[in-house]
């Protein structure tokens, strides 16, 4: 087998024929995140406090059965079942290299990220390998497991430096590897001035052609991937790149401005923003893919009776986005795979010994909204509401719209560091004292909720893609 490469707007494969990716995020696996697998805050900060309450080793040991009940054959079997052919695999720089210890490989780091490629690759499922986190933050949320909004990746040359140097050892470690589709090399970079991400890509471009000449680039663009307006013609300087936009569509989350009832007005929106994300490299030729987008859903314990009307709207979204993909032949990866209901393709059944343990928990965390990530704030608003109108009398106007402005409007930033950073920051020892006095057996068995056997499937959602994997012909 050959590696797949770029052709104009195309990702194709050896005899030169089409091969359009179709498939899902391992997301909240190699970097974990609070919504995905039920904690508070981020995950460095999770990983310190439960080696706090059970000591090193048996914390090592649990996270180390979580990554490896998270992703096992069971997973690419019925991945690969459902018609899909690529998963995107984020990662976390802090299984490579410790910030302690920076520029020193960890072997390690592989063990996971190997098994889960060669998994794939054995259901004949490509890979895309997706720095989710780098050092610093390259952006300003929660993913970029950074603790913090300001994305410091963009501020300190030695952070940039420091991933430059990973991509290369990574691009040494997998150079061989045919089943890996290729290399995303920064997840959702936010660059307030628009033009260091372009820097970064230069080179580290450069540094993984060194050693990789075959594999292709998935560049994702400014903002959340959503803005290549200051990309120029940067384009000329990278081959074998395909570019990448998270087309979230507003939509398909408890904040969407109307019910969607998919009317013309609506459909029209939702394409409007996925064109205006892609603009510059149609005006280019140049090769699209969706690394993330899709709707959240609603669960019975907080939505009650609603849970259906609404799940069935947010199949609704998610269908007329596939109608403009397919048109498109768009290669696409969902937003994802496996969490704890909220989100996931499948998701942990609510009787596993995971969500037993953490029902109160997590009830209070949504009550409190404390992950940003589609958050309901109805029962908290009134608490975050004055801080919200003492910006709006006290700052003038000219001055409220704070990158990533427009993707961060003040509402949402207020919750992001309110709720997101500091609410949350209180509860991640809470969290981990859920752990207490566990021995190691029982670590495992509640590690093993994670597994394929203890999840459930979202029928509906699997449903929609495999008739769309099908549709288009490659
Ligand atoms: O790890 C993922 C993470 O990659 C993802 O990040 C969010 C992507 O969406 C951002 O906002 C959207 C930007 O585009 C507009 O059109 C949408 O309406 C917005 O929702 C958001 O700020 C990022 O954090 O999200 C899920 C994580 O699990």
């Amino acid at each position: 087998m050959a590696y797949l490469k770029v052709s104009g707007t195309k990702i194709v494969d050896q005899n030169n024929k089409e091969v359009i990716l179709r498939g899902a995020g391992l997301g909240g696996w190699l970097n974990m995140e609070n919504f995905i697998s039920g904690y508070p805050g981020c995950e460095f900060q999770i990983r310190a406090a439960l080696a706090e309450v059970v000591g090193k080793d048996k914390s090592e040991f649990f996270f180390d059965k979580f990554l490896e009940y998270f992703f096992q054959d069971a997973d690419a079997a019925f991945f690969k079942s459902l018609g899909l052919n690529c998963i995107r695999i984020p990662f976390n720089y802090r299984h490579f290299e410790d910030d302690m210890n920076p520029r020193v490989l960890k072997p390690e780091g592989f063990k996971h990220l190997d098994r889960v490629i060669t998994l794939c690759a054995n259901h004949g499922i490509y890979t895309i390998l997706d720095l989710h986190t780098a050092p610093g933050g390259q952006n300003t949320d929660w993913h970029a497991d950074a603790g913090t909004h300001i994305a410091n990746f963009w501020n300190h040359k030695d952070f940039q430096d420091r991933t430059v140097w990973l991509w290369e050892e990574l691009a040494k470690h997998y150079v061989g590897n045919t089943w890996i589709a290729g290399y995303n090399p920064l997840n959702e970079p936010t660059d307030p001035y628009h033009t260091r991400v372009i820097d970064f890509y230069d080179r580290v471009y450069s540094t993984i052609r060194k050693v990789d000449p075959h594999h292709a680039l998935f560049l994702d663009g400014n903002t959340f991937a959503s803005d290549f307006s200051h990309f120029g013609d940067a384009h000329k300087r990278w081959e074998n790149c395909a570019y990448s936009i998270h087309d979230y569509s507003v939509y398909g989350f408890p904040a969407a401005p109307e019910p969607y009832v998919s009317g013309e007005d609506q459909r029209r929106r939702m394409r409007r923003s996925y064109e205006r994300k892609r603009e510059w490299m149609d005006a280019r030729g140049l090769c699209v893919w969706n690394g993330e987008w899709g709707p959240v859903y609603a669960r019975r314990e907080y939505d009650g009776q609603r849970t259906e009307a609404i799940n069935e709207e947010r199949y609704r979204v998610l269908r007329d986005q596939l109608d403009i993909y397919n048109k498109d032949r768009l290669s696409w990866s969902i937003w994802t795979y496996k969490d704890i209901g909220y989100q996931g393709m499948v998701y942990v059944n609510r009787e596993t010994p995971y969500m037993t343990l953490f029902r109160d928990f997590l009830a209070q965390k949504q009550r409190l909204a404390i992950d940003a990530w589609g958050a309901d704030d109805s029962q908290v608003r009134h608490i975050y509401q004055p801080l919200i109108d003492l910006i709006t009398k006290e700052v003038p106007s000219e001055y409220q719209n704070l990158y990533p402005f427009p993707v961060w409007k003040l509402e949402s930033r207020v919750g992001r560091l309110a709720r997101n950073i500091l609410v949350s920051e209180f509860f991640v020892k809470p969290w981990a004292e859920h752990f207490r006095g566990k021995s190691v057996e029982e670590l495992d068995v509640i590690a093993r909720s994670f597994s394929f056997e203890n999840c459930l499937h979202r029928d509906g959602l699997n449903k929609i893609l495999t008739d769309n994997a099908s549709l288009v012909a490659e």
